[in-house]
């Protein structure tokens, strides 16, 4: 269905011949009389449930997740993958909790399916809880949490733009600064290392869509402290990379290479990405998780520079969650959606954004690479064209 906007000052409202069946639905759908009919009524009683179930759903979420952060903090997962299954009372001693607590924690986490019963009045993995289990990554990112739920306990607040708590904001400082290469050391560590390691997620998805070895030198643009470029060098034993991230980023970078045993192939470059001219001479740039940080008017300036510092037909590998994912909307939309605004900058973009962006910038052949989870990350590839870069706008 194509959007109906009204011209910016008209006053007519617009309509659409669908706007009265619909109203009608809605109607129908907000009545509590057609509610109470619709799950007595045996044939409709089963969507009446899952309906509820979803709207449910949406009002304890934040129950939900706050239950699972319980879980992490405890180390539960790890615990019970380790050790297998526990009763409550060897658990509530362990943690020096309550035993009523305990068992209320328990089975608060068997309803979500993150434990499940076990014989002997035991708690072992759930469906939802094994995959959690070891996952530094997940585990981070769920503590992690605690400053974006802090930006959102008043949602009008955050909305309006008058957030008093600016968690987010503070936790990501260059989305609120044009001048990042001045941001001290200390302000860059939290993020990095969260970013660090929750980059598995990333660098699963990205190096099963596309393997590297058909490559020379690898660029990765706003690399972080170089966890996916030591990913991709031990992916690729020919593959040279660069990592080129704010002065401090780059240096924690440097550091890791050194500790890997990597520095023979991996470099960090320090520098501002919108201003500074990139390292050139890659026939591969990545941009992971960098792109949707940033306005549009940032973007393209940065894909102009990647696509002036890529060899002539050289590959442009953008991934980072995309708006408007079959089966993964709540992702783009709504986590990334109210998560970037919390941190002042940036948008979750769809595929057909990022191609116009990519094409604005003068990269030619773009395809959607398929990755295995695209909730973790989709990803696209841009080829400059084989000609010299001249002329990039
Ligand atoms: C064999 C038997 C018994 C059954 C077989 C049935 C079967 C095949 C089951 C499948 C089991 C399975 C393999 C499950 C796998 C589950 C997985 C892989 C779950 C993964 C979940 C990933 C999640 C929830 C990822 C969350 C990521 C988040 C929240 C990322 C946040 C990122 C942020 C905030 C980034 C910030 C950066 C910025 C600022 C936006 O640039
Ligand atoms: C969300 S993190 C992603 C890091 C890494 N690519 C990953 O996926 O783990 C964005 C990265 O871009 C870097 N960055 C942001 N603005 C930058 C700029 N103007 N110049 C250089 N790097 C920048 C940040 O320091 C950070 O490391």
């Amino acid at each position: 269905m194509a959007r109906v906007d009204a011209p910016p000052g008209s006053a007519a409202p617009v309509t659409h011949w669908l706007d009265g069946p619909l109203a009608w639905r809605d109607r129908l759908l907000a009545s509590a009389a057609f509610r109470r009919w619709a799950q007595a009524f045996p044939l409709t009683r089963w969507l009446a449930r899952r309906r509820a179930a979803g709207v449910f759903d949406l009002v304890a979420g934040f129950v939900y997740s706050q239950v699972l952060l319980a879980c992490v903090q405890l180390r539960l997962f790890e615990l019970l993958l380790d050790e297998g299954p526990q009763s409550a009372s060897a658990l509530a001693g362990r943690w020096q909790l309550p035993l009523m607590s305990t068992e209320r924690l328990l089975r608060a986490a068997v309803a979500l399916k993150l434990l499940e019963h076990r014989p002997h009045d035991r708690y072992g993995l759930g469906p939802l809880g094994a995959p959690l289990a070891g996952d530094a990554g997940l585990a981070a990112m769920i503590e992690h949490h605690a400053a974006l739920y802090r930006d959102l306990a008043e949602p009008l607040a955050l909305l309006r733009g008058t957030t008093r708590d600016a968690g987010l904001a503070a936790y990501w400082p260059y989305a609120g600064t044009d001048a990042p290469q001045t941001l001290p050391a200390e302000r860059l560590k939290a993020y990095s290392d969260l970013m660090a390691a929750s980059q598995p997620l990333v660098a699963d998805q990205v190096l099963g869509a596309y393997p590297l070895r058909r490559h020379r030198r690898l660029l990765d643009v706003g690399g972080g402290n170089g966890a996916f470029a030591c990913r991709a060098a031990q992916s690729a034993p020919g593959l040279q990379v660069q990592v080129f991230d704010l002065p401090g980023v780059a240096a924690a970078a440097h550091q890791r290479f050194e500790q890997a045993g990597l520095s023979d192939r991996c470099t960090a470059v320090g520098g501002d990405f919108l201003h500074d001219p990139l390292p050139v001479g890659a026939d591969l740039v990545t941009l992971l998780r960098v792109v949707h940080d940033h306005d549009d008017a940032r973007v393209l300036r940065l894909l102009r520079a990647v696509r002036q510092a890529l060899v002539p037909g050289g590959s442009l590998l953008l991934a980072e969650p995309l708006a408007g994912t079959p089966g993964a909307e709540r992702m783009g939309d709504t986590y990334f959606g109210v998560y970037l605004l919390a941190m002042g900058r940036g948008e979750p973009r769809s595929e057909q954004r990022l191609r116009e962006l990519l094409a604005e910038a003068g990269f030619a052949r773009v395809r959607r690479l398929p990755t295995a989870l695209p909730l973790q990350a989709s990803a696209l590839l841009a080829k400059t064209p084989d000609t010299s870069n001249v002329n990039v706008g």
